[in-house]
């Protein structure tokens, strides 16, 4: 299968080259970057520091449409949405890894999922899916005498708060509990608050240096407290995941599908 990276040049971007290189049955097509880049023609591998890969890097996904079966989009909610409608349009498969799109955003990428294979999820590492799992079964178990709040953290470069993942993990959290995030969510608190509300879910935001990505849920009640963290320590970890994504996706018919799927975790 052949593998188009967009956003080639950026922080995921670089991380998934080396991690196509690095999986059997993918190979790298394309690699595009920013329009005005000045990298537009470079060897992608060679600006990775993997060696020549004989792609040149292009400034439009039209250029190489005919060069690739799968995009894996890690950039921003406009291009990703675009970038959508360009793989509905020319019968391609997608993985977003995309985080900080609006409801209706994500409402207008369901509907190309209709006629094209998506993968989307804000977090490809195996262990951030398996923690969704065990926060599902946590909230279940503990209920509504726990409060709950949601702490994250990320590199000082990250645009989007709270992070895809945090919200992610509000979601399943808020469903075990019977709640909709969208009533029950609270940011960064400030000033005279009062007191907690006892079905409120925090959010608490930290962006600071280098860090890949921290989150944590809080349960807590009278008398004690349970902590769930995921830490990442590589941004290889979420490349791997978007690798296993292309992969899974090879032959499935359109929809929109998230990591739970690729996992077999539902
Ligand atoms: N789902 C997951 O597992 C993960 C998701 N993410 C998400 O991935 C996204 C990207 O993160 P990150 O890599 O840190 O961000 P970066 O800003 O480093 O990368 C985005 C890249 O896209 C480039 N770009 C801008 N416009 C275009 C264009 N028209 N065509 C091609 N490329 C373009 C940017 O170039 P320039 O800088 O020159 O504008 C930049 O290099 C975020 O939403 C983040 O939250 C991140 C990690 C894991
Ligand atoms: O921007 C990042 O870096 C990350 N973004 C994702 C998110 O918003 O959840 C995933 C990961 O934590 C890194």
């Amino acid at each position: 299968m052949r593998v188009a990276i967009i956003g080639a040049a950026g922080r995921m971007g670089k991380v998934l080259i080396e991690a196509v290189d690095g999986t059997g049955g993918l190979e790298l097509g394309a690699a595009i970057v920013e329009p005005a880049s000045s990298l537009i023609g470079a060897d992608a591998g060679e600006m990775t520091g993997i060696g020549k890969t004989g792609i040149k890097m292009s400034g439009s996904l039209a250029d190489v449409k005919d060069d690739f079966d799968v995009l894996v989009d890690f950039t921003f909610p406009d291009l990703t949405l675009e970038n959508a409608e360009f793989c509905k349009a020319n019968g391609k498969m997608i993985v977003i890894g995309t985080t900080g799109l609006t409801d209706a955003e994500k409402e207008q990428l369901a509907l190309a999922a209709e006629q094209a294979p998506v993968v989307f999820a804000p977090n490809m590492s195996v262990g951030v899916n398996v923690t969704l799992n065990l926060l599902r079964t946590a909230a279940a178990a503990l209920g509504d005498d726990y409060d709950v709040e949601i702490i994250e953290a990320h590199h000082r470069h990250k645009k989007d708060a709270p992070s895809g993942t945090a919200l992610r993990m509000g979601e399943v959290v808020a469903d075990a509990l019977g709640r909709d995030l969208n009533e029950c969510a609270v940011y960064g608190r400030e000033g005279f608050t009062g007191e907690r509300t006892r079905k409120e879910i925090g959010f608490e935001t930290i962006r600071a240096g280098d860090v890949v990505g921290d989150h944590t849920v809080m349960f807590a009640t009278e008398g004690e407290r349970i902590e769930i963290t995921h830490k990442a320590s590589s941004r290889m970890t979420f490349a791997k995941g978007a690798m296993r994504a292309a992969l899974w996706l090879d032959g499935k018919p359109a929809g929109l599908y998230d990591m739970q799927d690729v996992l077999g975790l539902k």
